[in-house]
């Protein structure tokens, strides 16, 4: 909607042939927006190839756990002078590699690592295809591709801003989904607004811990994609990953709850690949170890938070 109302002509692949010929048809995406009608200028088709070939700039805006084999299905279609932008948040299974990270592996050869950039940031799809005020992050290895992106996406409703921290960026924006698991549990279980706070801003200190391990830097995480992305990802109606939690703060089991969704909360993955991450790098992250023994291990949130409140008596340390 953001790149079609700046006149590009966008196309839009999908899995879905249904979508693709809601979209074909009527210009309505009938599974995620059936509610918006779409501009003339957005076309759709679920041959990759036709979406592909001439495009200046690819945009993978898919699940993390599937922007590997995204990347490998796009590869032979690419000519090499195109811009790639990740939009997903996410970290690998087993690779620990961000999205940009695995894109370069992928595209290797094909595209250099200094034309693929990140869009990240709180930026909930339900408000920004209404063209609700937005501020994001653009960012690459790349300062001309990080420009490149801020351009290309800046909007009088959606405002881009360059951060070269491509690691805080991307590590910041995959780990708020697990704390906005941890959140949404918290208001399920109704523990209170003071449990809130405390989740976000402890939880920051995990992001950070994990980012500046990775070499990230400090100011990120007081940015747009580090406390803004984690605000709006703990609080918002929008938010799967918050409401993932939250059905499990009102008892139900974690396999009903993907069972019943059609759309991928993240940080159930994330929370499994960053839980093992930390203990590899030993980095101190005691809530997202808790979400992973109560998404994973079958331990009560009750318990977790017990366990938190418990915890050995510490002074307040940041980092
Ligand atoms: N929805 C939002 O407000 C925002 C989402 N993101 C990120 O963007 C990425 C995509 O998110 P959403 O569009 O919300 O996800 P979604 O769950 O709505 O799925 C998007 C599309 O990916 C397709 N898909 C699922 N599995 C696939 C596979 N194996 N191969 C190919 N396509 C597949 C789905 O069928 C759907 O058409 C995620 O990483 C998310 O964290 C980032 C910012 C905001
Ligand atoms: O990343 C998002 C908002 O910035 C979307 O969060 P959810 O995946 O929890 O809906």
């Amino acid at each position: 909607m953001l790149l079609a109302g700046k006149g590009h002509h966008v196309r839009l692949w999908a899995r879905e042939p249904e979508i693709v010929n809601s979209i074909q048809k009527h210009k309505k995406n009938s599974v995620y927006l059936s509610d918006l009608t779409l501009p003339e200028n957005i076309t759709s088709s679920g041959e990759l190839g036709e979406v592909i070939r001439g495009s200046g700039l690819v945009v993978f805006a898919t699940p993390s756990h599937t922007i590997r084999s995204m990347a490998e299905k796009v590869r032979p279609l690419l000519e090499g002078n195109e811009r790639i932008v990740s939009v997903a948040k996410g970290i690998e299974m087993d690779t620990f590699l961000t999205m940009s990270q695995v894109l370069t592996e992928v595209l290797d050869g094909v595209i250099e690592e200094d034309h693929i950039g990140v869009l990240s940031g709180p930026s909930h799809a339900e408000e920004v295809s209404r063209g609700m005020p937005t501020t994001v992050v653009a960012s690459s290895t790349s300062r001309n591709t990080a420009v490149f992106i801020q351009q290309t996406f800046m909007t009088p409703q959606f405002r881009v801003y360059i951060n070269r921290d491509i690691v805080g960026v991307e590590v910041s924006g995959a780990v708020k989904n697990i704390l906005a698991i941890a959140a949404g549990i918290a208001d399920g279980a109704d523990l209170g607004d003071n449990a809130k706070a405390a989740l976000i801003t402890r939880g920051l200190t995990e992001i950070r811990r994990l980012g500046i391990t990775l070499g990230a830097s400090q100011d990120t995480f007081s940015g747009l994609t580090g406390i803004g992305d984690l605000i709006v990802t703990c609080t918002s109606q929008h938010s799967r990953n918050r409401n993932v939690g939250y059905r499990i703060g009102k008892g139900e089991k974690l396999d009903d709850i993907i069972t019943s969704m059609d759309m991928v909360a993240e940080g159930v993955k994330t929370t499994k690949s960053v839980y093992e991450w930390s203990r590899i790098l030993n980095v101190t992250m005691p809530i997202t170890e808790k979400v992973y023994q109560v998404l994973f291990e079958d331990v009560s949130p009750q318990d977790a938070v017990y366990e938190l409140m418990t915890r050995e008596p510490k002074e307040e340390v940041i980092f």
